[in-house]
């Protein structure tokens, strides 16, 4: 699915607050390495739910992660501010997977993404009073390695449970690079926040570094 790409609209603005809709520490790091501070808030929304309609009505798995994107900042209604959402979806040969709930459970996603490569479809929106003004799609591809269970034991024994806060259970900026053969696509899309085309929508509505 190319990039969704929607030109916001240019608004005069200096002094609208940033807030982020997500319970998510990297985005919200993300957004402060790039000079911009916002609040941070986890939507209140039932995600599973947006999930099932989007599996029930057959949409790509691209289109379900900007619906939640959407619901996620829209759920978080701040009248005043530019309010950022955003989700990931990760598909592997047909097949959503989830964030693991537990390590057993990281254990048996990673033994059957290794060897294969993932898609991370990556959403985000910029909402303002309501009404999304802007929105965006990245897909970067991802191989992992055929790693031994003895590595990914001793990958797992590392991480701990910071592997359970990444939809593909691993930290690409941490010992999760160590899982990959190869990579396509923007890093920080990655990571949960393709910053690029982000940063350039928020610049066109006025918001740059604060
Ligand atoms: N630290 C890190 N997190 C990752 C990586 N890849 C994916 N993630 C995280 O995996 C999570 C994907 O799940 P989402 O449902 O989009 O977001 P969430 O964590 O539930 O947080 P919300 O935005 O509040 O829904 C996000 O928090 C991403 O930042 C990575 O390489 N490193």
């Amino acid at each position: 699915m190319p990039d969704l790409v929607l030109k916001p609209t240019p608004l005069q603005n200096t002094a609208t607050p940033l807030v982020l809709a997500s319970g998510s520490a990297i985005r919200k790091q993300l957004l402060h390495n790039a000079g911009l501070s916002c609040l941070a808030e986890p939507a209140a929304l039932e995600e599973d739910v947006l999930k099932a309609e989007g599996l029930a009505q057959g949409w790509a798995a691209s289109t379900t992660a900007l619906r939640l994107a959407e619901a996620k900042a829209l759920a978080l209604y701040k009248p005043e501010a530019f309010v950022i959402g955003a989700d990931q979806m990760l598909s592997c040969e047909g097949v959503l997977y989830n964030k693991p709930e537990t390590q057993d459970a990281a254990r048996t996603q990673l033994q059957a993404l290794r060897g294969k490569t993932h898609i991370l479809h990556t959403a985000v929106v910029v909402c303002h009073k309501g009404a999304v003004l802007w929105q965006y799609v990245s897909e970067p591809k991802l191989t992992m390695r055929s790693f031994s269970d003895t590595f990914l034991d001793a990958y797992l024994q590392s991480e701990g449970a910071e592997c359970l806060c990444s939809v593909g259970a691993y930290r690409l900026e941490g010992p999760g690079l160590q899982l990959f053969e190869q990579i396509e696509g923007d890093y920080s899309a990655i990571l949960g926040l393709p910053l690029l085309p982000l940063l350039e929508a928020l610049r066109t509505l006025g918001v740059t570094l604060s």
